[in-house]
């Protein structure tokens, strides 16, 4: 069946029309009460930004975020055939399989599985166009329009239809989990070859070298990352285009236009999006060159070992929750920030006032005059 691009772009149009910033008088409230909590001023550290961002997210200064799902989307890349990546392709499938799988601790043995369990989030994965069939699954979404995209280096990874098609099945299925009550959702990915993509629309989103955005991804040896710089550096050579659906079109792929449709109706729906690493990141540059208000609702979790990742967090002007050194992807990072942003919309939630608990404030003169921390002023600037 064809597919009607002027309909999936006016859906399109329409899913981004539905972003707008944050709630700014929720997040002056969120800050006025960060100030008054039980605490020495400013002690919860990153963690009161964090709940203030995240009122601006529910609208409440009193933020109630439940539920998280991590929404995995798989696909194959062309530029695999290139030799980018120290994995062969056929580890994709095979590591949806993994995903889906039964194990004795329940259902999923890989990583995302694991902390997904341990940490409460729900977990779906989608078919963007992997390439081999995959057998039915409930926790498995159909969105492939092709088992593997283009070689970014020679041609289009994608055609605009396809990749306008995947933006909205990355959508739909964020709707549904959110409608299954996901207050935070984790756009995850897998496919080998992933970082080349990445690093080619972070490098033509940002303006920067190849050399300053390529990463070693699985781990690819001195030689190896040579050669794939080449291969970025040839596939940004071979067309200019900057509009950023003509970007993600042109290097792809499919999973990382899966989870931009998962960010921008996240956001939409005014959830939160926690952020993982650098591939989730090039989803989120497109997202932010195409909807600015969409950074509001973007939560990065570790800063991960991929070089290129500092770049886009600093783009972004977003700052990351930890750094473990994580270079897996898949989700994992930001399943593992869930109980920072939930302990941070707890504090904000449930910790009592000074006037509350009847706790001498400090902080304050004897006169009750403001201290030099400035703590019980108005709300400072966004950071
Ligand atoms: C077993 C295995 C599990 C993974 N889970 C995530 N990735 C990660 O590695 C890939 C990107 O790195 P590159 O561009 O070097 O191929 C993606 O699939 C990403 O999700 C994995 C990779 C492997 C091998
Ligand atoms: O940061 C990532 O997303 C990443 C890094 C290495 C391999 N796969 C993914």
């Amino acid at each position: 069946m064809a597919i009607d691009t002027g309909r999936d772009f006016s859906a399109l149009t329409e899913l981004l029309g539905r972003l707008t910033p944050a709630d700014a008088g929720a997040m002056a409230r969120a800050r006025q009460r960060q100030a008054q909590l039980t605490k020495p001023a400013g002690a919860l550290g990153d963690l009161e930004e964090l709940s203030v961002r995240l009122a601006g997210v529910f609208g409440h200064e009193r933020p109630d975020p439940r539920g998280a799902a991590v929404l995995v989307a798989a696909g194959d890349h062309g530029v695999a055939a290139e030799g980018v990546s120290a994995y062969p392709p056929e580890v994709t499938p095979a590591m949806v399989a993994n995903f889906l799988a039964d194990t004795p601790a329940g259902p999923g043995g890989a990583a995302v599985s694991a902390l997904a369990r341990t940490l409460g989030a729900e977990v779906y994965v989608l078919d963007a166009g992997v390439n081999a069939g995959l057998p039915d699954h409930p926790a498995l979404t159909r969105a492939a329009r092709r088992r593997g995209t283009h070689n970014l280096r020679r041609e289009a990874a994608m055609t605009r239809e396809e990749t306008l098609a995947l933006i909205l099945a990355g959508a739909a299925l964020a709707e549904r989990a959110i409608d299954a009550g996901a207050d935070f959702v984790v756009p995850g990915e897998m496919g080998i070859g992933n970082t080349t993509p990445a690093a080619a629309l972070t490098a033509r989103l940002l303006g920067l070298d190849p050399a300053e955005v390529t990463g070693r991804g699985t781990g690819v040896d001195d030689e190896r990352l040579a050669h794939k710089v080449d291969v970025v550096r040839g596939a940004l050579a071979r067309t200019n285009v900057t509009d950023p659906l003509d970007v993600l079109a042109e290097f792809g792929g499919f999973e990382i236009a899966a989870m931009l449709g998962m960010m921008l109706a996240t956001a939409a729906r005014r959830r939160a999006v926690v952020l993982d690493g650098f591939v989730e990141g090039s989803a989120a540059l497109v997202g932010v060159a195409l909807a600015p208000a969409l950074r509001d609702f973007l939560f990065p979790a570790g800063e991960c070992a991929e070089r290129g990742h500092a770049a886009q967090l600093s783009h972004l002007g977003l700052n990351p929750m930890f750094h473990l050194g994580l270079r897996l992807g898949e989700g994992t990072g930001g399943v593992l920030a869930l109980p920072l942003l939930r302990g941070a919309a707890a504090t904000l939630r449930e910790m009592r006032t000074f006037e509350e608990a009847a706790v001498p404030d400090g902080s304050k003169g004897p006169d009750g005059s403001t201290g030099p921390d400035g703590s019980t002023g108005p709300g400072g600037g966004e950071g």
